[in-house]
């Protein structure tokens, strides 16, 4: 298992999905009951991934109390997950369904309970199967990140890669 962000010298030819909405349009959910995105799971982020141009998305993320870490701060791990999600959905933007198989995060600098994070994801290359994706975190002011993730995803065929979870899905509801 490889476990570095080691971006290819030259990537596969990228183009823009023809299904993926227009800069500022929503990007569908991938599963309603998805920790990140979904509108129907019991805890989760509810992050509202939005298309940009070219080979990026973005999102935003008002900090609450229950994400909190440190007191008064975010915890890291809901960083994390709020970046494996804008992380995950950029590849769609080359029509690729992929799973994390890598990621990195640099913490920059404490992230208050109240702030609106401003998330930023961009597909920067892609190599066979596996999709080189950036992130950076913002709160107002995109030229003084908080937060940086790389990561590397990997395309997977959907149906197959579920098949034998698919049923579970909706039983650990309370
Ligand atoms: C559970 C949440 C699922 C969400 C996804 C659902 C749907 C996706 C659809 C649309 C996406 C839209 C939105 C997504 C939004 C959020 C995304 C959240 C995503 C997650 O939160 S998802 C949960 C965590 N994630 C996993 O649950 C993955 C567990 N894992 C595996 O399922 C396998 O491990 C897999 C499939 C990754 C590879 O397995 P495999 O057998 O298919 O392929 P193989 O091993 O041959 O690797 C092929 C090439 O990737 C390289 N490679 C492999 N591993 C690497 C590593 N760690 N670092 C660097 N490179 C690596 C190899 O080196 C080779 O590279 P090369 O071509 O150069 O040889």
């Amino acid at each position: 298992m490889e476990n570095a962000f080691d971006l290819p010298a030259v990537s596969d030819p990228m183009s823009r999905h023809p299904k993926i909405p227009g800069p500022g349009e929503p990007i569908r959910l991938h599963h309603s009951l998805c920790y990140g995105c979904g509108d129907d799971a019991p805890i989760g982020l509810r992050l509202k991934v939005i298309a940009g141009e070219g080979f990026t998305v973005s999102a935003q993320m008002v900090v609450e109390q229950w994400m909190q870490g440190g007191p008064g701060v975010i915890h890291g791990g809901v960083l994390t997950a709020a970046f494996d999600e804008i992380l995950g959905t950029a590849p769609l933007t080359i029509g690729a369904p992929v799973v994390t198989a890598h990621l990195e995060v640099d913490f920059a600098k404490p992230i208050p309970l109240g702030s609106t994070l401003h998330l930023d994801a961009e597909v920067l290359a892609k190599e066979r199967r596996k999709v080189f994706v950036r992130a950076s975190a913002h709160l107002g002011d995109p030229e003084n990140p908080v937060a940086t993730a790389h990561s590397i995803f990997v395309e997977i065929d959907l149906k197959k890669h579920f098949a034998a979870y698919r049923d579970d899905a909706a039983q650990s509801r309370p």
